[in-house]
C-alpha cells in the first residue's frame, strides 16, 4: 500500500497473509479474505505456481508474534478455469484456497463480507484497500498491516482512453487513481467498501500500472467478487 496509514491492529479480521515455503522459511507473497472459516478467497495470479503455501490469520506485524496469529496450511488450490497468466487484462484473477483446519474465529479473525451477486458500486463509494505490500514502487513490504482509501472509480471513468481504456473489463472494479494505491505484495487481498455502513469485500487486489503503483489515472485494479458468486458458491457450497 502506497500512501494510507497502518491499520489499527485487527481492524481487518478478514485479512490473511499468503506466504510461501523456501529454503525452511516461509515469506509473505500475497494477500487474501478469510470468507469460510476453512476457505480463503484470494487472486489467482498468487497461486499459480506450484508450492507449499500457508495462511495466516489474525497478523498485525508479520515479523513479531503477538500472539494472536493462527497459521493454516492449505489442502486444495482452486484456480478460476478461465484465468490466463499472461494476459491479466481478461480477468478471472481469482481463487479459492480450501485451509486443512478450521480457523478459530474470535475478535481477531472473522468471515468477510461478500457482496450480492452483480451488484457494482456507483462512482466514489468509500473503500479501503488493505495489506503488507510495497509501500512505494519497487520499495519494501510493510511489517505491519497498512490501510489506504481508495474511492470507486467507475466503469466509465475507468475505462477512458488516459485511464486504463479496454485493459479494464466489466468483472473489474477500480479504486483510486491518486497518489494513495495498491501495491506489489497486496495482490489477492481485499478491497473493503463501505455499504449501508458495513464493510463488504468487493474486489480482490488484482494489478497496477508496470509504470509505477500509484500512476495518476491507473487506479488499482480489482476483480470484482459480485461477478463471480456463481462461480464461489460453486466451489466452497
Ligand atoms: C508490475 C505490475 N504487477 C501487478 O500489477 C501485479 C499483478 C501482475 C500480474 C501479471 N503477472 N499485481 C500487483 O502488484 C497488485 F498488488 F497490485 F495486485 C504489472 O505487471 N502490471 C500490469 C501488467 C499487465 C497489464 C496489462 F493488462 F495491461 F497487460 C497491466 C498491469
Amino acid at each position: 500500500v502506497v500512501g494510507g496509514e497502518v491499520a489499527q491492529p485487527n481492524s481487518w479480521p478478514w485479512q490473511i497473509s499468503l506466504q510461501y515455503l523456501s529454503g525452511g522459511s516461509y515469506y509473505h507473497t500475497c494477500g487474501g479474505s478469510l470468507i469460510r472459516a476453512n476457505w480463503v478467497m484470494t487472486a489467482a495470479h498468487c497461486v499459480d505456481t506450484s508450492r507449499t503455501w500457508r495462511v495466516v490469520l489474525g497478523d498485525h506485524n508479520l515479523n513479531t508474534n503477538e500472539g494472536r496469529e493462527q497459521y493454516m496450511s492449505v489442502s486444495n488450490v482452486y484456480i478460476h478455469p478461465n484465468w490466463n497468466s499472461n494476459n491479466v487484462a481478461s480477468g478471472y484473477d481469482i481463487a479459492l484456497l480450501r485451509l486443512s483446519s478450521s480457523a478459530t474465529l474470535n475478535s481477531y479473525v472473522k468471515l468477510a463480507t461478500l457482496p450480492p451477486s452483480g451488484q457494482v458500486l456507483p462512482h466514489n463509494n468509500p473503500c479501503y484497500i488493505t495489506g503488507w505490500g510495497r509501500t512505494s514502487t519497487g520499495g519494501s513490504l510493510s511489517a505491519q498491516l497498512k490501510q489506504a482509501y481508495l474511492p470507486v472509480v467507475d466503469y466509465s471513468t475507468c475505462t477512458r482512453s488516459d485511464w486504463w481504456g479496454s485493459t479494464v473489463k466489466n468483472t473489474m472494479v477500480c479504486a483510486g487513481g491518486g497518489v494513495d494505491s495498491g501495491c506489489n505484495g497486496d495482490s489477492g487481498g481485499p478491497l473493503n467498501c463501505q455499504v449501508s455502513g458495513q464493510y463488504v469485500v468487493h474486489g480482490v487486489t488484482s494489478f497496477v500500472s508496470s509504470l509505477g503503483c500509484n500512476t495518476t489515472k491507473k487506479p488499482t485494479v480489482f476483480t470484482r467478487v459480485s461477478a463471480y458468486s456463481s462461480w464461489i458458491s460453486g466451489i466452497i457450497g
